[in-house]
């Protein structure tokens, strides 16, 4: 069983303090929901969880690894993300993304990197250059380079975003498959996408984290749902000084 443990995470950029987390706990099996309003720190939070930065307090650790710059190589290989898309990938083809990829985590590069793409329902040459796929398909190839490493646990920040229904649906099929061995943590403002999908939730604002709550509980508190803890938590919290 794993789990990720963030403790008392704080982080500041340019003398703004954007994160001050206390305590969450993610293990696996589990479909974590992370929402919030614009900027309430979401996205900071999950990439200081990738090693992408660094807190300026707290620990994140998964079950007895901590993430510091000695660890930081074995930690990452237990980690696979998708964060918003760059344009600094457009001028690779697939097959340079996925070796980079590879060499990145020093694995031995598959025989055909057909079957990475069939995963994810790509059926694209990988001689094809990122820059010429489509919003949708570069999200496809992205979840496919994430879980390539057969990571413990998945990051997905806005995975729905830019799909087309049959991606959505296909996004929302492998989450649930992967998640039965892995901890899977995605930030949606799409609460119907999210609704479909995760167990449990936890709302973010002003960089501060809420309890986590299963679906069930949440229902049972709130009678709007997933809707009603976001306001509720959102009303509750006061900004960080
Ligand atoms: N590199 C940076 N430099 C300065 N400020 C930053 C930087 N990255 C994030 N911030 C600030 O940190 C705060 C949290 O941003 P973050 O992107 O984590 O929010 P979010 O919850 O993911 O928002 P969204 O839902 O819009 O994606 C914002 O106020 C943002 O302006």
């Amino acid at each position: 069983m794993t789990q990720l443990k963030i403790d008392h995470v704080t982080k500041s950029i340019d003398g703004r303090n954007i994160l001050r987390i206390d305590n969450l706990i993610f293990k696996n099996n589990g479909i974590y929901g992370l929402v919030g309003p614009n900027g309430a720190g979401k996205t900071t939070l999950l990439k200081c969880v990738c090693g992408l930065l660094v807190p300026n307090a707290g620990d994140i650790r998964i079950d007895d690894l901590i993430l510091n710059q000695e660890t930081r190589t074995d930690f990452l290989k237990k980690i696979g993300s998708v964060f918003a898309q760059s344009d600094s990938i457009f001028d690779l083809s697939i097959k340079e993304l996925l070796e980079e990829h590879y060499y990145f985590f020093g694995l031995t590069a598959p025989k055909k990197w057909s079957t990475i793409l069939e995963n994810v329902g790509l059926d694209v040459s990988e001689k094809q250059m990122i820059g010429s796929l489509s919003l949708g398909m570069r999200q496809r190839l992205l979840l496919a380079v994430a879980i390539s490493h057969t990571p413990e646990i998945l990051i997905l920040d806005e995975p729905f975003n830019g799909l087309d229904p049959d991606g959505v649906v296909l996004t929302k099929n492998l989450i649930e498959q992967l998640s039965q061995d892995k901890i899977v943590i995605i930030t949606s403002h799409s609460f119907a996408d999210l609704n479909d999908v995760i167990t449990d939730a936890i709302v973010m604002a002003k960089g501060q984290t809420s309890t986590r709550k299963t679906i069930a509980e949440i229902n049972e508190e709130f009678s709007d749902g997933l809707m009603g803890f976001y306001h509720s938590f959102i009303n509750s919290v006061q900004s960080l000084n």
